[in-house]
C-alpha cells in the first residue's frame, strides 16, 4: 500500500488484500475493518485501490461536494454482460448514461409521480387485500406489489398475482443477479482483467451471466414490444414508456436504449422497495410493543371508518420513526453502489487516487456505537429524541434522511417514488393487521434479531422468515374489501394484456 493512502489491513506482494476480500457479507467485514482502521480506510486489490467510507461527514464533504470527480463507476463486467452495457447504475457518466438518466428522471420527477399516485395507492390497497386473503404469503405479496406498481406506471401492464406472472419471472431473474453482483461474490475479474478471458466452461460466473442475459432480453424486449404494439393499435393507456417512444428521436434513444429505460426503473426500483418492506415486516413481527405503539398513534388519528392516506403520514411521528429506524437498522442497499474517482483528491489528509473504487458503508455508519446507543437493537424511539436517531452528544454532521439513497451526482432518482410507496404500504399494514411470528425457535427477548437473519446481496433484506398477519377486526376486513372493490377501476386500465389465467384470477380473487 502506498503511504499516502488511507490505512488498511496489511497487504501481500502482488495480491494486496485480494486474499482477504470477503466473498459474501462484505458489509460485516467492511464494518469490522472500519472499527480497526478508521472511517476512511483502503484495500489494495492487486494494483487497484478500494476506499471504504464509514462516515456521513466524509460522504458529505467528499462525495456530495465533489460530485463530478466522484461520479464515475468502476467497471463491473457481469452487469455489462447481463444488461448489454445499459444498466444506468453501473455506467460511467458518458452520453448513453446522460440519455438514460434524463429519461428516467422524466418518469420520477415530483410532477410525474403525481400521475403515478392513483396506481401506487391502488397497489397498496391490493397489498392489504392479498394479506387478508392469504396472510402467511406476505413476502410474495410485497414482491408482487413493488413489481406491479412499476410495471403499470412504466409499461402499462400489471401483475395481479405473483405465481406464473411477470412479477415472479422478473423476481427470479433479479435474485439471480443480486447474488452474483454482491461485491466479492465472483472472482475479481475487473481488477485482474486476464480472468475475463477464461472460457465459460471453466468460469461458472460467466455461465450465470449469459443465462441471465437471455432472461433479460426475454423479459424487457417483450415488455417494450407490448408498449409498441399498444401504440400501433391506438390503445395507449398513458404509461411512461409510451411517452419515451413518442420522444424517442428527441431523447436520442435507440430501441435498445428505450427498453433499457424501463429495465432500469424496474430493476433499481422494485427490489429496493421490496427489501425495505420485508425488513419492516420482519422487525415488526419481532417487536410487538412497536406495533402496539404505532397502532395506538394511527388509531387516534385515523380511527376504523377509513383506511389511512398519504397525508396522515406527516402527522404520525412514531410511524415516521418506525420507517427511519427500519432504514437505519438495515438499509436496503447496505454498501450503496460503488463509485469511482476520476481525479486525485486529498480526503482527511489521505490521497484518494484517480481510478479508486469507493464504497459508502451505510451499514457500518448505522451500526456505529459512537453514533447510536445500542445500534444492534431495533428501537424507533431513538428517532423521537434526535432527528437522526443519534445518541446524545454524538456528532451528526453530514446525516440526512436520504443518506442511504446514495450521494453526489449518482444519488438515487427514485427517492420520492420509493418513499410514497413505502409510506402508503406501512400505514395500511399497521392500520389493518397484527404481525405474529410463526417460527418455532426461541429468540433472545433482549435482542431478537441478529445480523445473520439478513441475506447477502447488493440490495437485500431478511432471509425467508415465517409469520402471519391477523386482521385487527371484522370492520377493518370489511373496509379493505370495499376499498379493493373501488380500486378495480384503477387497475382495469392496466389489465388489457393479462393472460387468460390471470384474467380468471382477477375475476375470482
Ligand atoms: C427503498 C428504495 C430505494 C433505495 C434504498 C435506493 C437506493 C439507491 C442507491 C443506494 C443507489 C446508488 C446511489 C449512488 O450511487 O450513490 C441508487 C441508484 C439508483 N436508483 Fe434507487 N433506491 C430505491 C428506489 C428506487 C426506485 C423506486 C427507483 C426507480 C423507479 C430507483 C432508481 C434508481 C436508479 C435509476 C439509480 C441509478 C442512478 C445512477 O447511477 O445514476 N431507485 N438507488
Amino acid at each position: 500500500r502506498e503511504r499516502s493512502l488511507p490505512p488498511g489491513p496489511p497487504t501481500l506482494p502482488l495480491l494486496g488484500n485480494l486474499h482477504q476480500f470477503p466473498t459474501e457479507y462484505t458489509r460485516i467485514q467492511f464494518s469490522s475493518w472500519a472499527k480497526q482502521y478508521g472511517n476512511i480506510f483502503s484495500l489494495k486489490i492487486a494494483h487497484g485501490t478500494a476506499i471504504i467510507i464509514t462516515s456521513p461527514k466524509i460522504i458529505r464533504d467528499y462525495m456530495d461536494r465533489h460530485g463530478v470527480s466522484t461520479a464515475g463507476r468502476p467497471s463491473f463486467t457481469p452487469v455489462n454482460i447481463v444488461s448489454g452495457g445499459l444498466n444506468v447504475a453501473f455506467r460511467n457518466p458518458d452520453q448513453p448514461w446522460k440519455q438514460l438518466r434524463k429519461a428516467i428522471q422524466m418518469f420520477l420527477s415530483k410532477e410525474a409521480c403525481a400521475k403515478h399516485l392513483p396506481i401506487q395507492k391502488a397497489e397498496a390497497i391490493q397489498l392489504v387485500y392479498d394479506v387478508l386473503k392469504r396472510p402467511q404469503d406476505i413476502s410474495a405479496h410485497i414482491h408482487r406489489q413493488a413489481v406491479s406498481a412499476i410495471l403499470s406506471t412504466v409499461y402499462g401492464t400489471r401483475s395481479p398475482r405473483f405465481e406464473n406472472s411477470l412479477a415472479s419471472e422478473f423476481t427470479t431473474f433479479e435474485h439471480g443477479q443480486e447474488v452474483l453482483f454482491e461485491p466479492g461474490a465472483i472472482p475479481p475479474i475487473d481488477f485482474i482483467p486476464l480472468l475475463k478471458y477464461v472460457p465459460a466452461r471453466w468460469a461458472p460466473w460467466k455461465q450465470k451471466c449469459l443465462a441471465l442475459r437471455a432472461q433479460y432480453q426475454k423479459i424487457f424486449f417483450q415488455l417494450r414490444d407490448m408498449c409498441e404494439s399498444r401504440i400501433r393499435m391506438n390503445k395507449r393507456n398513458g404509461c411512461f414508456l409510451e411517452d419515451v417512444m413518442d420522444q424517442q428521436q428527441k431523447l436520442g434513444l435507440t430501441p435498445e436504449l428505450a427498453a433499457a429505460v424501463g429495465a432500469n426503473c424496474l430493476e433499481a426500483g422494485s427490489l429496493t422497495i421490496t427489501a425495505f418492506m420485508q425488513t419492516f415486516v420482519f422487525c415488526l413481527v419481532h417487536h410487538p410493543q412497536v406495533q402496539r405503539e404505532a397502532q395506538k398513534e394511527i388509531d387516534e388519528l385515523v380511527g376504523t371508518d377509513r383506511l389511512p392516506n398519504l397525508d396522515d403520514f406527516e402527522r404520525l411521528p412514531y410511524v415516521q420513526a418506525v420507517v427511519n429506524e427500519t432504514n437505519r437498522f438495515f438499509p436496503p442497499v447496505p454498501l450503496g453502489a460503488p463509485h469511482m474517482s476520476t481525479a486525485d483528491e486529498m480526503v482527511e489528509g489521505y490521497l484518494v487516487p484517480k481510478g479508486s473504487t469507493i464504497f459508502m458503508n451505510y451499514y457500518g455508519i448505522y451500526r456505529d456505537p459512537d453514533l447510536f446507543d445500542e445500534p444492534e437493537l431495533f428501537n424507533p424511539s431513538r428517532f423521537l429524541s434526535s432527528e437522526f436517531g443519534t445518541k446524545p452528544g454524538a456528532d451528526d454532521t453530514g446525516f440526512r434522511h436520504d443518506l442511504h439513497f446514495g450521494s453526489g451526482r449518482r444519488i438515487c432518482p427514485g427517492i420520492y417514488f420509493a418513499n410514497t410507496s413505502i409510506k402508503m404500504s406501512v400505514l395500511n399494514l399497521l392500520w389493518a393487521f397484527n404481525f405474529e411470528s410463526t417460527e418455532n425457535r426461541q429468540r433472545d427477548p433482549q435482542c431478537p434479531i441478529r445480523f445473520d437473519d439478513f441475506a447477502p446481496g447488493l440490495a437485500t433484506g431478511p432471509k425467508p422468515f415465517s409469520c402471519t398477519l391477523n386482521v385487527r377486526s371484522e370492520q377493518h376486513a370489511n373496509l379493505i374489501r370495499a376499498e379493493y372493490a373501488s380500486a378495480r377501476s384503477t387497475f382495469e386500465i392496466f389489465e388489457h394484456e393479462l393472460s387468460r389465467e390471470e384474467a380468471d384470477f382477477v375475476a375470482n380473487w
